[in-house]
């Protein structure tokens, strides 16, 4: 029976799981509110328009028409319509949003993760400065901290790094174009044929360590200290020593990674990127960065802008079940409907037995390891 199973990739939550992701929700939206951000809804669909700006073989999206057959997507990532939005309504600038809402990415069969993903996150638009990157990352921090995972590893990379470097390098285009990919790829055979031409220059070193680029923060800084001067690179070097000195100052103990070999997270950051992982697990507990055009995808003028998006599953999955306190079960008959509101108002941890009988009530209570107070007794 077809109508009784689930589409590939969802599944139904309800009891604990559900309750955990609750309780998570809620912890973020305090904190998002404390620190000034406000609400912002959008719809689950949208037109495939808005995320064209996204790498689609990543985020292949569930795909339906409207009534005019245009192309309708359930959104598979929430800060294009945060983009989209702005650009339609006009409001000032700069303006700090949070959000929460379900993603909906098509994954390869038996890939074994789920296509409904729910997060929740915040935008930063209209703000230039580092401050906005480093508004993230506290918040960032502030929720591994509230939600007790002390694992967490940091991983910081900037999408200016390796165009700033591919820039610098003297080789014809195409050859920087072979570069990237081989690197992206990790295609090693490719890769040292195509830097061959530059032995014996000022970039030697550093290319030959390039596809190791990641890791401890301090010991990549190292390798990049052995570039000649780039002018572009020197500001993207300078953000990411300073932001990691942000991170040590805020948490002593937070570790911190660096990873200069690999394409952003988003096709659509412009600078610095920032996730966070835990040991064992594929999943991102969150991930975001600066993405200073994308409003253009939507509106002539250009706005800065940086964001950071949680994933409350990945969370939900490395919280301890929370213990419950004894449940009591209040059975009564309906006459003393009004005695058990009175009593429900007054003992911790009750609800209303609304079974019809006594035995009924006694075998729920035994089934959910419940007490079982019987009004009905008293009379
Ligand atoms: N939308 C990004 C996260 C993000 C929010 N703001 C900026 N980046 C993601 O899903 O990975």
């Amino acid at each position: 029976m077809k109508n009784r199973n689930l589409p590939n990739g969802t599944r139904d939550e309800f009891g604990v799981r559900a309750a955990i992701k609750e309780t998570i929700a809620s912890q973020l939206f305090t904190l998002f509110k404390q620190r000034g951000f406000a609400k912002l809804t959008t719809p689950i669909l949208e037109y495939a328009d808005v995320f064209k700006p996204l790498n689609l073989a990543n985020y292949r999206p569930y795909q339906l028409l409207d009534e005019q057959g245009e192309a309708l997507v359930l959104r598979p990532d929430l800060t294009l319509p945060v983009a989209r939005m702005m650009s339609t309504t006009g409001i000032e600038l700069p303006a700090k949003w949070y959000y929460s809402g379900d993603v909906f990415r098509v994954k390869k069969q038996l890939s074994g993760s789920y296509n409904q993903l729910t997060q929740a996150g915040i935008e930063l638009v209209g703000y230039a400065s580092l401050k906005g990157e480093w508004e993230c990352l506290k918040i960032a921090l502030a929720v591994c901290q509230q939600t007790g995972i002390t694992d967490m590893t940091l991983e910081l990379s900037d999408a200016r790094f390796i165009e700033g470097v591919l820039q610098a390098l003297p080789i014809p285009l195409p050859t920087k174009q072979a570069l990237k990919k081989a690197l992206f790829d990790k295609d090693l055979t490719r890769y040292n044929q195509l830097i061959t031409p530059l032995t014996d220059t000022a970039f030697e070193a550093f290319l030959a360590e390039w596809p190791w680029l990641f890791g401890d923060f301090d010991s990549v800084m190292q390798v990049v200290g052995t570039l000649p001067e780039i002018a572009t690179l020197k500001p993207v070097i300078d953000d990411l020593k300073a932001t990691a000195g942000f991170i040590r100052t805020q948490s002593p103990d937070q570790q911190v990674v660096l990873d200069l070999s690999i394409p952003s997270p988003q096709s659509y950051y412009t600078g610095m990127a920032f996730r966070g992982y835990t040991q064992n697990a594929a999943d991102y507990l969150f991930s975001g960065g600066r993405y200073d055009d994308l409003l253009t995808s939507f509106q002539q003028v250009k706005e800065p802008a940086v964001g950071l998006a949680f994933d409350v599953d990945a969370l939900a999955d490395r919280m301890p079940e929370p213990e419950t306190p004894q449940q009591t079960l209040i059975y009564f008959e309906e006459s003393q409907w009004q005695l058990a509101e009175q009593t429900l108002q007054t003992t911790p941890n009750s609800s209303l037995c609304l079974a019809d009988s006594r035995e009924e009530a006694t075998r729920i209570a035994v089934s959910t390891n419940k007490q079982l107070l019987d009004l009905t007794e008293s009379r």
